[in-house]
């Protein structure tokens, strides 16, 4: 299977920067966003200062306002809008596609209104033979804009599929892996950015590296318990969509979740860091419905108790580290 053509939605950082590189790559691409003024000025400056200040873009994206227009004739629909507007994104899709249908998502994320997965949404929104792949790993859009060294893995059950969607975006800085776990690939990259809110905390409090690192591992720990419970493979959770990108949103200041949880840990009010960032935070939803998941199915995830009691319960920062400090103790296992 090979794909020529294909249709971003959403021109914030992330869409932006995964239209530049299929675009740099040689295929066609469209892009499109909720706002049509975005858009025409993105037609207008070839940048998208909003998301991605001084950086110029491929003069070869097509810039369209109108979904059905950017859709059409494109073989693969490729979203990378937050998860709070995938499933209307899927909803506004399914009216202009005829099959065969072929998506791919970076968001990261679940569900808001069904806490599933998102495959299980497109699934149920597109039946039982659309191809669907994931996108997932380290990767912070402005550096994948610049052309800095980045890998990334692409899932999808079907792995013709997943390579198809892989070939899309390969070059010689940005190296794509395969992977046929869907759901581990997905499960990593959500519950990564609820930990990287902790690591923020940690880190906003003052605490010193001793403590990042525990949390890193331990959350491992925690995103490989859920893991298996689901039916993830281990080995997803150990690649670059799991623990490689876990170790970047943990540890730089790029990522918007690490610095949410920077400002909470320095006693900041959550309304004032989340308009400071004005960019998507998908750990503050993901750590409502992973705390539900993990309840749900009886797993112990003690860090992301303590980041949705912060986020939702009005705990403070110092009691949450205190809880998590005085658990009883055990012996260290996954
Ligand atoms: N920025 C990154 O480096 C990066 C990297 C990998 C994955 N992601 C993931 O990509 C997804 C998008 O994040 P981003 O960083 O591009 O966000 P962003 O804040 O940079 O941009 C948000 C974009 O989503 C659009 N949008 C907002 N609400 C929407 C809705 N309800 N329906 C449709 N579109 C809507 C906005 O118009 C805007 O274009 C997230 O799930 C994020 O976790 C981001
Ligand atoms: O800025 P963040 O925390 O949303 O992280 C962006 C990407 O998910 C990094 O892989």
């Amino acid at each position: 299977m090979a794909i020529s053509s294909v249709c971003v939605l959403g021109a914030g950082s992330w869409g932006t920067a995964l239209a530049n590189l299929i675009a740099c790559n040689g295929f066609a691409v469209s892009l499109w966003d909720r706002s049509a003024e975005r858009i025409e000025a993105i037609a207008e400056t070839r940048r998208n200062d909003r998301y991605l200040p001084g950086l110029t873009l491929s003069d070869a994206i097509v810039c369209e306002a109108e979904l059905a227009r950017a859709a059409a004739g494109r073989e693969l629909m490729l979203l990378a809008v937050p998860s709070h507007g995938f499933a209307d994104c899927l909803a506004r899709l399914r009216a202009c596609l005829q099959p065969p249908y072929r998506l791919a998502w970076g968001t990261k994320g679940l569900d808001p209104h069904s806490g599933r997965f998102l495959h299980q949404v497109a699934r149920d929104c597109f039946g039982p033979e659309a191809s669907l792949a994931a996108l997932s790993g380290p990767t912070f859009a402005i550096e994948v804009m610049k052309g800095l060294p980045t890998a990334i893995t692409a899932a999808s059950p079907d792995m013709a599929f997943a390579e198809a969607v892989a070939a899309l975006l390969r070059n010689a800085f940005f190296r794509v892996y395969t992977n046929d776990d869907l759901l581990g690939v997905q499960l990593g990259g959500a519950v990564k950015n609820v930990l990287a809110i902790a690591a923020g905390v940690s880190d906003g409090m003052g605490f010193g590296a001793n403590a990042r690192a525990a949390l890193i591992t331990r959350g491992l720990a925690e995103m490989m318990r859920l893991g298996s419970a689901l039916g993830a493979k281990p080995k997803t959770l150990m690649g670059l969509a799991g623990v490689g990108d876990l170790i970047l949103t943990c540890t730089d200041d790029q990522s918007r979740n690490r610095r949410l949880g920077l400002g909470l840990g320095q006693g900041r009010d959550l309304e004032t860091v989340k308009a400071e960032i004005g960019q998507e935070i998908e750990g503050i939803g993901t750590a409502r419905l992973i705390w539900a998941l993990a309840r749900r199915h009886r797993v112990e995830m003690p860090i992301v108790e303590q980041v949705h009691a912060l986020l939702y319960e009005g705990v403070a920062p110092q009691i949450a580290v205190r809880k998590l400090l005085l658990r009883e103790p055990k012996p260290e296992a996954l």
